[in-house]
């Protein structure tokens, strides 16, 4: 069973007027991860698609969803598929690739259907495309670490880039995860912007009773929303994305926008946050 539902998007002062609730109905993705159903969520802040697809008795499909208006998914739309679970198949273009924990698979435009095996538990993304790159599949040893933070600011934390010019060809999906040294909490911090591209965030191995306080909005006018484990949240260009955990956590960041340029970020200093 294939779920799909649109988020139009919002501009800041739109946002600005939204309550608790208002908010998370524009930004946050709860009910993610429900076995043996695809879930998607079709952002129309650069067309991002994420979602969730969790295999039980047979495999699942991703062919044609409706909102694409195309005959497949993949027709002209690249993909990132990062599996949270065991080890596991996802098949598509003719071939089978057994997905890690932890591992990512790029698929290139016009790749076909796409077919999810059990024990596999996907995040999966996919933006617009404008070629074919070739399907790829990366491991741990093939990403790309960036150690960033320190003990002292509760930040120290490695970014493991798997969707990045260097690791892996893509059109513009940008893609991989963050884990943090013990007791360190605050990711992107500090913040930074980057209007050329929008970004989402699937926060994911937080103990059940924790919660993230993920921080969006512009710099001078910031809001929270506070999100459990496996939630997602869609942070739109102009706003800042950054979150401390109560708990233990890692999360999957993921961009498209006009540029794969991982270190095109405006900083935004400490004394302009509000
Ligand atoms: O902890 C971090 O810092 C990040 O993971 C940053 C995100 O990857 C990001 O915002 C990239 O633009
Ligand atoms: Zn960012």
């Amino acid at each position: 069973m294939t779920n799909a539902e649109t988020r139009y998007a919002i501009d800041p002062a739109t946002a600005k007027t939204l309550d608790t609730e208002g908010l998370r109905s524009h930004f946050h993705v709860g009910d993610l991860f429900r076995p043996g159903e695809i879930k998607l969520v079709y952002s129309h802040y650069d067309r991002l698609i994420l979602g969730s697809v969790v295999p039980t008795d047979s495999t699942l499909v991703i062919d044609r969803v409706p909102e694409t208006g195309t005959a497949t998914f993949l027709e002209r739309r690249e993909m990132g598929v990062l599996n949270l679970g065991p080890a596991a198949e996802v098949s598509a273009g003719g071939r089978t690739y057994s997905v890690g924990t932890g591992e990512v698979l790029y698929l290139g435009m016009g790749s076909g259907e796409v077919s999810f095996a059990a024990p596999g538990r996907f995040y999966v993304l996919s933006a617009p495309a404008h070629r074919a790159c070739p399907t790829k599949l990366i491991t741990l040893k093939d990403a790309r670490r960036v150690e960033m933070g320190s003990r002292e600011t509760a930040n120290e934390r490695v970014i493991i880039q798997f969707l990045h010019p260097e690791v892996c060809d893509s059109c513009q999906l940008l893609m991989g995860y963050t884990q943090f040294a013990a007791g360190s909490i605050w990711n992107t911090m500090p913040a930074h912007i980057h209007d050329r591209r929008m970004e989402a965030y699937l926060y994911f191995d937080l103990p059940e009773d924790q919660r993230v306080f993920h921080f969006m909005g512009p710099p001078e006018e910031t809001r929270h929303i506070v999100v459990a484990n496996e939630e997602a949240v869609i942070s739109p260009p102009w706003s800042i994305h950054c979150g401390a955990g109560t708990g233990s956590y890692t999360f999957c960041w993921a961009m498209a926008g006009d540029n794969v340029d991982f270190t095109d970020m405006d900083m935004v200093s400490m004394a302009t946050l509000r």
